[in-house]
């Protein structure tokens, strides 16, 4: 069974439209994350998954119930980070702890829950003197209370220094084993890599694509950039690099267009010129070529594609280059 079905879901505010016939599924028991950047429509679709605002049309379903008609059901077996910390000034660590642990009935203890995020010791302080980091680790307990099926964090990471990032990652994969289906928003790809089985991308309200981290990688052909560093090259070289069946891309550094180059004169500057091509497959044949032609190869380098190489070509629309 899905744990989240989001079916033909549009949402306008006035004239903005924020979602549009957006369809996805998130599967029992995976960590899908979910991917935009701002402005996307990230938090919009967890609003309606959690019923704080109506669609303007679409339905939603969540741990097979519908998603209006039975949102305090779904509440309850819920736990969820929003967007944006807002704790009370004046309640001590502790005193919030209490009061989720109330609302959900539950009878965890809140040490132990400040123990797994790293916040025990202010157990006794009030949250109006934390810092973002604290809040948001205090947002997170709160999320871990009654053991919920399903975990909704938005941004989960926000205001988290590099550990504070990890410990967030180590908890997440800790529900998972326990058997929650963690929903987890960010617009930072890296973040999503090390924990989520599925990601879907969002852009402009719409899910334009959802696979694996590697299935995405691989779709998007984001390969391998080759620099080569030659002792001279010419037009008719590069134009020959470019017409190797597994490139798709080959410039000189420096150069905008050396190719547009009329005389066919060498492209060279003082410094040995630097051959740039992007290649999707071996390298051996860009540079065989090269030693062909008698050119000398003085040193190479290579470079895969980074996630967020390959984020930005799905939210950008411009073609993936690892740099
Ligand atoms: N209450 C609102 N009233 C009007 N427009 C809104 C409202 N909430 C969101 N929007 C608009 O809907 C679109 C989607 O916003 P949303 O906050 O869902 O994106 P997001 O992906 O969560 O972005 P971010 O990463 O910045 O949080 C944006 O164009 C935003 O300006």
């Amino acid at each position: 069974m899905p744990a989240i079905t989001v079916d033909t879901l549009t949402k306008s505010y006035g004239q903005t439209l924020a979602l549009e016939d957006l369809s996805f599924q998130v599967q029992e028991g995976e960590v899908f994350g979910f991917l935009g950047p701002n402005g996307a429509g990230k938090s919009t679709t967890i609003n309606v998954i959690l019923d704080f605002i109506r669609p303007t049309a679409g339905q939603v379903e969540v741990l097979g119930m519908d998603a209006q008609a039975n949102s305090r059901e779904i509440r309850s077996r819920t736990g969820v980070l929003p967007e944006g910390v807002e704790t009370y000034d004046r309640l001590t660590a502790r005193q919030h702890l209490e009061f989720a642990i109330d609302s959900k009935g539950s009878d965890d203890d809140p040490e132990a829950l400040l123990e797994r995020v790293g916040l025990v010791d202010a157990i006794d302080k009030k949250a109006g003197g934390f810092s973002k980091g604290m809040s948001q680790r205090l947002m997170l307990a709160m999320a871990l209370v009654g053991q919920p099926d399903l975990l909704i964090l938005d941004e989960p990471s926000t205001g988290l220094d590099p550990n504070g990032a990890r410990e967030m990652r180590e908890i997440v994969r800790e529900e998972n084993r326990r058997g929650a289906t963690v929903f987890f928003s960010s617009h930072i790809m890296e973040q999503v890599e090390a924990v989520c089985d599925r990601v879907g991308i969002l852009r402009d309200g719409e899910m334009v694509a959802v696979d694996t981290v590697e299935g995405l990688r691989d779709s998007v052909g984001g390969g391998t950039t080759l620099r080569v560093t030659v002792d001279r090259l010419d037009d008719d070289t590069l134009q020959v690099v470019r017409s190797l069946p597994d490139v798709s891309d080959a410039t000189v550094e420096g150069e905008t267009s050396p190719a547009s180059r009329a005389d066919g004169e060498a492209v060279s500057g003082r410094n040995p010129p630097v051959l740039v091509v992007q290649v999707q497959g071996s390298k051996t044949a860009v540079l065989g070529e090269l030693e062909d032609r008698g050119i000398e190869v003085k040193d190479f380098t290579t470079r895969e594609a980074s996630l967020e190489d390959v984020f930005q070509s799905y939210t950008t629309g411009t073609e993936v280059h690892a740099r």
